[in-house]
């Protein structure tokens, strides 16, 4: 506890414990981009498959160095693609990618040699047995273990498993997640004009793009006015759906219309905690639904909504995922920052290059929860801990990337 709230660490330790590893599934190697590998995969192949031409030239023989003067016949050419070609012992025009002909073991680029008719050439420097061969299984030998459990799969990965000839992998399952939005003052309708007191929506869309960036699968998303009925009608129809998180923004703090936590104790909901000693965010609320779906009441303000996903929701997302616990990057801070103490701040982050090409991380202006322009600028979280009231320039903070799947490097260096 943080005074008589609930330490951030706390909070955490809950949330990890309430969140279970989901089940894996087979998917289409095709299609796994960004899933997360529940399997380790294994080569059935050698790569290359063959033992194959590094460069445009002649394929040749020796027991030991095949010197410069000497000249060979040209048996015939063989391109990539070209199945089985047998040597009679003299020298096969082979092209980049081709199989080496049986019996020949070493390539001559075709810059060091020279045509003296059709059909004949003399080498103009040494080669040795090996050289301009790309053996079979030099790059991947059969049954190398290439992906580890709990790689999140990226272009790189594809490639390699279409290199591999491999068409399924086994993914964990992406968490269900729904979206529920309060407020009476929201407009979903960007067309829609404002009347007097209203706002729009940006939540729910921050919310609905976030997610799927974070390995889960968004399967409802709504509005409510403040309405304690209407929210339990939505969380109904969220969990026939399929959610087994549900994600709400709003009406958890301490105004009149504040509703989530007792529509939750009205369906039967268990309160794992309510409050956490943390800013933006405090008023946040977890609880478990009968039935098992796990909530996420976020405080309405949108960096509150921010911080809830990127510090409560996706650590949980993580467990599911089969992922371990994230550990930030310790980066100096570019300028001095001051708090006060008891809460920790996870703040709107820019990495940046110094003048002297060092990375540093600028705690951005405008850190208020109801400021959303600062956060447009961000690319980075920072944090600086419940006991710290000041930190200089130069100082170590913990700094997380905008989503657990995701860490900036910077290209811009720092005015
Ligand atoms: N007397 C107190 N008042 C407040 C406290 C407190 O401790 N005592 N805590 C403040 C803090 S901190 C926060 S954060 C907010 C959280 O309030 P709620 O979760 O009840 O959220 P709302 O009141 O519904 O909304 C807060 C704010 O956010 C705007 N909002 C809500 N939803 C959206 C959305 N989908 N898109 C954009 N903006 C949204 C809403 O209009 C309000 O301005 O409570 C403080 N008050
Ligand atoms: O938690 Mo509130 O988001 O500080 O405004």
């Amino acid at each position: 506890m943080s005074g008589d709230t609930l330490a951030y660490e706390d909070a955490l330790r809950i949330v990890l414990g309430a969140s279970t590893r989901l089940p894996n599934e087979a998917c289409s190697s095709t299609r796994c981009l960004g899933r997360v590998l529940a399997t380790s995969v294994t080569s059935s192949m050698n790569l290359p498959p063959f033992d194959n031409s590094a460069m445009d030239g002649f394929a040749l023989h020796g027991d030991t160095t095949v010197s410069a003067g000497t000249e060979l016949e040209i048996e015939g050419e063989h391109a990539a693609g070209d199945g089985i070609a047998r040597t009679r012992g003299g020298a096969w025009e082979v092209m980049t990618g081709a199989r080496m002909p049986d019996g020949l073991d070493r390539v001559i680029p075709v810059e060091q040699t020279e045509r003296l008719a059709a059909s004949r050439i003399r080498l103009l420097a040494h080669v040795e047995s090996g050289q301009n061969v790309r053996h079979a299984g030099s790059d991947v030998h059969h049954g190398e273990t290439v992906l580890s459990a709990g790689t999140v799969l990226a272009p790189q990965h594809l490639m390699l498993l279409a290199a591999l000839g491999i068409a399924e992998v086994h993914v964990a399952e992406r968490p269900r997640v729904a979206v529920l939005c309060t407020g009476r003052e929201l407009v979903d309708d960007p067309a829609q004009p404002l009347a007097a007191g209203q706002i729009r929506n940006s939540n729910g869309p921050f919310l609905a793009a976030r997610l799927p960036l974070a390995g889960a699968d968004v399967v409802h998303v709504e509005t409510v006015g403040d309405d304690a009925v209407a929210f339990e009608s939505a969380l109904r129809r969220a969990r026939e759906a399929g959610a087994q998180v549900i994600i709400s923004s709003g009406a958890v703090s301490m105004g009149r219309y504040d509703f989530v936590p007792q529509a939750l104790e009205r369906i039967g909901a268990e309160t794992l905690f309510h409050k956490v000693a943390i800013r933006p965010g405090k008023p946040l609320l977890f609880a478990r639904l009968p039935g098992d779906a796990l909530l996420f009441g976020l405080p309405g303000n949108p960096i509150a909504v921010a911080v809830g996903l990127r510090f409560f929701v996706e650590p949980a997302l993580r467990v599911m995922l089969g992922l371990p616990n994230e550990t930030p990057r310790r980066v100096p801070l570019f300028n001095a920052y001051s708090k006060k103490p008891r809460l920790r701040f996870h703040l709107k982050s820019r990495l940046r290059i110094d003048a002297q090409g060092r990375l540093a991380v600028e705690v951005l202006d405008g850190q208020e929860s109801y400021r959303i322009r600062p956060l447009s600028d961000a690319n980075a979280w920072s944090i600086v801990p419940a006991d710290v009231d000041a930190l200089s320039a130069g100082a170590y903070v913990d700094v997380y990337g905008p989503g657990h799947l995701e860490f900036p490097l910077p290209c811009e260096s720092a005015a």
